[in-house]
């Protein structure tokens, strides 16, 4: 999920700030911007004041042009980390646990979240690994592309969350489901921020997710 703040940085991405829906033009490139498709709904005037849309926490940084609605605010992802947190550490009281967090989207869910794991497991450990399939667009290639360096020998015999901050089609996290099992991992299970179940094409199920979303293009805005 590609993200913009005061100025738009690609790939930039945040748990803590806010999800927005992206309306607007088509943009050159995602070094300045989000996404590709015009949603059809007016553009919010830069002059609008943050507060005066919805969910939008007063203080939050003005919404750039291109974003149609807010649907999330910080304060509600923020209140809703926390809950999955609670809900992950009850999961795996006792239990070796290891946190894999998909890159480049979930990096910041997944060091929100794993602050918020409590009771703590017998053992936590954290890891990254990158994978990618939609690149610049708003449609996946439909080839996920792995990072050859994880080491999955690190996750045999463990319980491994995996955390995404959305699915979407499902096929990422089913590519990484089974690279998890068959590096034998004793179970696998999903946390993701965002759900667009209206979009699945694999029949991925995750265990915790923060929000059901619409069937849009959506960016994080911090
Ligand atoms: O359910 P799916 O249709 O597979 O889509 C979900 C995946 O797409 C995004 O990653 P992306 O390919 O954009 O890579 P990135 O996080 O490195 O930008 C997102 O972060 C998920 O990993
Ligand atoms: O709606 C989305 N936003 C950002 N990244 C994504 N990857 C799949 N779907 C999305």
């Amino acid at each position: 999920m590609a993200g913009v703040s005061g100025t738009c940085l690609a790939g930039q991405r945040s748990a803590a700030g806010a999800c927005a829906r992206r309306t607007g033009r088509l943009a050159p490139s995602r070094a300045l911007t989000l996404i590709t498709r015009s949603l059809g709904r007016p553009v919010p005037s830069p002059e609008q004041p943050p507060h005066s849309q919805p969910h939008l926490n007063p203080k939050s940084p003005p919404v750039h042009p291109e974003i149609g609605q807010v649907l999330f605010s910080e304060e509600v992802i923020a209140a809703r980390v926390a809950e999955l947190g609670r809900l992950i550490g009850q999961d795996y009281r006792g239990r070796e646990l290891v946190v894999v967090g998909v890159l480049k989207g979930a990096f910041m869910f997944t060091s929100d979240l794993v602050r918020h794991v409590y009771p703590f497991p017998a053992s936590l450990e954290v890891d990254f690994l990158k994978a990618s399939s939609y690149g610049t667009g708003t449609q996946s290639s439909g080839a996920i592309q792995l990072d050859s360096g994880f080491r999955l020998g690190s996750v045999a015999g463990k319980h491994v969350l995996l955390v995404e901050d959305i699915i979407d089609t499902g096929a990422t996290l089913a590519r990484l489901a089974e690279l998890m099992e068959g590096a034998g991992a004793a179970s696998v299970k999903v946390c993701a921020l965002l759900d667009k179940k209206a979009r699945r094409r694999v029949p991925v199920v995750a265990e915790w997710t923060g929000f059901e979303c619409p069937d849009e293009f959506i960016v994080g805005v911090r």
